[in-house]
C-alpha cells in the first residue's frame, strides 16, 4: 500500500473518511487524489488532507493504481460510462456504492478488475466495518490493496458471493441508523418517565457504549450477557417481555429484510 496511487471519484462523506484513514495510517498525500464537481468539497478535502483535487474525473484517474468510486448509486452509470476511455485494463476499481453490481459496472466501464464493498459511517471515526467482494479478474496483490484501503477505517471482511453484499448492507451498511433510532427512542422514553432530556440522553449513550464494549470484549455471547442483566421477575425481564410481546425479533428480521430487498431492487433499477 505504501506506494499505491489511489484516485477517489467523489469526495463526499465516505471518501473523506477513507482518505482520512489512509493519511492517519501514514500514506503519503502525494499518492492520493480526488475529483468532485463541488468546489467547496474539493477545497475541504485538499485543505484537510493535503491532497491534490480535480474537477475532471479523467485527470484524477490518470496514473492511479486504484480508482475508488464513491459517488451516489444514482450517479454511477454516468460516472462509469464517462470514465471508460480513461481507464487502463490493470487499474483496480473499488466501488462503495450501495446496490450497484459488478456486472453493471463491467457493462459501463468495460472489463476491469472490480472490488465491490459496503462500508459504514463509523468509518469517519475509523470504527467502521466493511464487506468486500472481488471479481475473478482481481489479482492477489489487488485484493490486498482493497483490504488495506478499507481496513484503514475499520474491520474489512471478505465475502464469498456478491449477493451477500445485500445482507451486509442490511446489517452493517444501514446498521448505524438502527442503533441511532434506538438511542432516539430510549432517550425520548427516559424523558417521558420524568428525566431531564440531557440526563436521559447521557444515560442512553453511555449505556449503548458500555454494552457495545462488553459485547465486543466478552468471551460469552450477547444472549448470555443479556441473561446476566435479567434478574428473575425483575425490571429487565419486564422490559424484555414487553419487547417480545411486540414482536421485537420478528420486526428486526423484517426491517433487515426490507433493507436487503431494497439493495437488490436498486441493483435492478439502477443497473440498466
Ligand atoms: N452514507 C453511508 O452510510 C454509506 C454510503 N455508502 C455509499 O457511498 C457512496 C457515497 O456516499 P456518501 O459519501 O455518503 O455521499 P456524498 O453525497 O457525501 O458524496 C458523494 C460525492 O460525489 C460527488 N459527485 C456527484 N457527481 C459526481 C461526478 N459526476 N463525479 C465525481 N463526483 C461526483 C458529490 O459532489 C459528492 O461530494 C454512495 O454510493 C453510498 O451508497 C456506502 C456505505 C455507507
Ligand atoms: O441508505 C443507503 O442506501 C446507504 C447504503 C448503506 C447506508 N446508507
Amino acid at each position: 500500500m505504501s506506494n499505491t496511487r489511489i484516485a477517489f471519484i467523489g469526495a463526499g462523506n465516505m471518501a473523506a473518511s477513507l482518505i482520512g484513514g489512509l493519511r492517519a495510517k501514514g500514506l503519503d498525500a502525494s499518492l492520493i487524489r480526488a475529483s468532485d464537481p463541488g468546489e467547496e468539497t474539493r477545497n475541504r478535502v485538499s485543505t484537510e488532507h493535503g491532497i491534490e483535487t480535480f474537477a475532471d474525473n479523467a485527470q484524477a484517474v490518470d496514473g492511479a493504481d486504484v480508482v475508488v468510486l464513491a459517488v451516489k448509486p444514482q450517479a454511477m452509470k454516468t460516472v462509469c460510462e464517462a470514465l471508460r476511455p480513461s481507464l487502463k485494463p490493470q487499474q483496480l476499481v473499488v466501488s462503495i456504492a450501495a446496490g450497484i453490481t459488478c456486472a453493471s459496472m463491467n457493462n459501463w466501464l468495460g472489463e476491469q478488475p472490480i472490488v465491490r464493498c459496503m462500508p459504514n459511517t463509523p468509518a469517519l471515526l475509523r470504527q467502521g466495518v466493511s464487506g468486500l467482494f472481488a471479481t475473478a479478474q482481481v489479482s492477489t496483490a489487488q485484493r490486498q490493496q482493497a483490504e488495506e484501503l478499507l481496513s484503514a477505517v475499520g474491520l474489512a471482511l471478505w465475502l464469498d458471493t456478491e449477493q451477500q453484499l445485500d445482507a451486509v448492507t442490511a446489517v452493517s451498511g444501514s446498521g448505524p441508523a438502527y442503533f441511532f433510532l434506538l438511542i432516539e427512542a430510549m432517550t425520548a422514553a427516559g424523558e417521558k418517565l420524568g428525566l431531564p432530556r440531557d440526563i436521559a440522553a447521557q444515560l442512553t449513550l453511555q449505556t449503548a457504549l458500555g454494552a457495545a464494549h462488553m459485547a465486543v470484549s466478552s468471551d460469552v455471547d450477547a444472549a448470555e450477557l443479556r441473561r446476566r442483566v435479567t434478574s428473575p421477575a425483575g425490571t429487565t425481564e419486564a422490559a424484555i417481555k414487553s419487547f417480545q410481546a411486540g414482536g421485537f425479533e420478528a420486526l428486526v428480521e423484517k426491517a433487515l429484510g426490507a433493507a436487503a430487498h431494497r439493495s437488490a431492487e436498486m441493483a435492478e433499477q439502477l443497473g440498466q
